[in-house]
């Protein structure tokens, strides 16, 4: 028997309403006295605010952290990750270990970023030792692409600091940017850039519990890279996101390759390409080994970034969370983290977007409701496997801190994690 929940949501989206409905929920009003909401992610921060005087109850449960802006505003992901380094630097961890250009080996999926204003100064020494690199300036409260664009020449980085201090603009002042190492040699198939989104859930900061979606997707620029640099301006070229690409030419699917099975072809729809068509045409290309490696790392970003954030989290027992990792593969099959979304799209664009969307949503609360399905915070959230749908665990911290059968990232802790088995196979496919 299910337990009829009363839920509210800020978002009117058929994918989220479907599965309440299935479930046999009813939709109160968030005035009301409710079990579960699927809140927007600034809903959920100024139910938590103090001035809120809100206190939620035992068998309430929210889709977001309060502070999950940790790991999803772009300036202080960047920060997490440049002070989790430091500090198993300081542990004399071999996780932090560098080359002898100084990169770390292990911990090296952040594109190089500064915060601008802050670190304009740091940004103009890295740029006068590497003087013929492209980067890219975000203003780190924004999505959807806004206001980003591409420099090359210290120049445009001076001209745009002066005009970002001038008065006449005073909207851009507020921002503060981030400005990353572009990645210049994205993998490109059929000629097209490409961005991975990958999904994950976590349940539970500390200890950390987190799993990591099977089903996640390529998203395609429409247009063809241009390796040139001249189109710098382009952001069709160099952007992946749904919401540019929208706005760009028709959509073109890159071409089948001949490794890649025809029937997997034909089910890109919307620029997208589903994970395990990307897994069969690297495996066919470029070897299994290389792209189970590939995977591997993706695995061990996803959950370095995550313990970066972890210490500083506010890890309240009412909140799980699902993120879209977005990131650039390159032409040597390194993964690049380009930044993490604390409200992925429920819009569907297609109706395989649609199924994905769905079965998504209906996996992440079967893995955070308690068998009875009746929130409940203090449940210890050790759903059955049999829950985990198309989920597949990553890591807990609790169940397997002193078991060593596990996987090797749920080992790597901090201060002394084993590193060399790094690049065994992903326990995901
Ligand atoms: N360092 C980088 N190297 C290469 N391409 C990048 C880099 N950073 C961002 N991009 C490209 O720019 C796009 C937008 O970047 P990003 O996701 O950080 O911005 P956004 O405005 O928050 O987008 P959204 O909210 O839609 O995810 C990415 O999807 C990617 O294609």
């Amino acid at each position: 028997m299910t337990a009829r929940i009363a839920y509210c949501t800020d978002m009117e989206k058929s994918v989220l309403a479907n599965n309440f409905e299935k479930r046999g929920w009813f939709q109160v009003s968030p005035d009301d006295e409710w079990y579960f909401y699927w809140a927007g992610a600034q809903t959920c921060r100024s139910l938590f605010s103090v001035d809120s005087g809100y206190r939620m109850n035992d068998n309430q449960m929210i889709n977001h952290f309060p502070t999950h802006y940790e790991l999803t505003r772009k300036d202080l992901l960047v920060k997490n990750i440049k002070r989790y380094r430091r500090e198993l630097e300081r542990e004399g961890s071999t996780l932090a270990a560098r080359d002898a250009t100084g990169r770390y080996i292990h911990l090296d999926f952040l594109p190089t970023t500064f915060m601008l204003p802050a670190d304009y100064n740091l940004f103009v020494e890295e740029f006068r030792r590497n003087p013929n690199t492209t980067w890219i300036l975000k203003p780190a409260g924004r999505s959807q692409g806004v206001g980003i664009f591409l420099v090359n020449k210290l120049a445009q980085i001076k001209k745009w600091s002066r005009d970002t201090k001038s008065s006449f603009n005073p909207t851009l002042v507020k921002d503060t940017y981030v400005i990353s190492r572009y990645i210049e040699n994205p993998l490109l198939i059929g000629g097209k850039k490409f961005d991975l989104r990958m999904y994950v859930l976590v349940t539970s900061y500390r200890p950390l519990k987190a799993y990591m979606y099977k089903q996640g997707f390529c998203r395609f620029c429409t247009v063809r890279y241009d390796t040139s640099g001249q189109e710098l301006d382009n952001m069709f070229v160099h952007l992946t996101n749904v919401s540019i690409q929208k706005h760009g030419a028709s959509i073109s699917h890159p071409s089948p390759h001949p490794y890649s099975p025809q029937e997997e072809y034909n089910s890109v729809h919307g620029g997208k390409w589903p994970v395990r068509t990307l897994r069969l045409y690297l495996e066919g290309t470029r070897g299994k080994s290389r792209t189970d490696r590939l995977f591997s790392d993706i695995t061990w970003l996803v959950v370095h970034s995550l313990r970066a954030v972890a210490p500083i989290m506010a890890s309240d027992r009412h909140c799980f969370e699902c993120y879209g990792y977005d990131i650039i593969i390159d032409d040597q099959l390194k993964p690049w983290m380009i930044e993490v979304n604390a409200s992925p799209s429920m819009t569907s664009t297609t109706a395989n977007d649609r199924i994905l969307k769905y079965k998504l949503v209906d996996d992440i609360i079967s893995i955070v409701l308690p068998p009875d399905g009746v929130p409940n915070v203090h449940w210890n959230k050790i759903p059955s496997p049999d829950k985990f749908g198309d989920f597949e665990l990553l890591l807990d911290e609790e169940v397997y801190q002193n078991s060593d059968h596990h996987h090797q990232h749920t080992s790597g802790h901090r201060g002394g994690g084993k590193t060399s088995d790094r690049h065994s196979a992903p326990r995901w496919k």
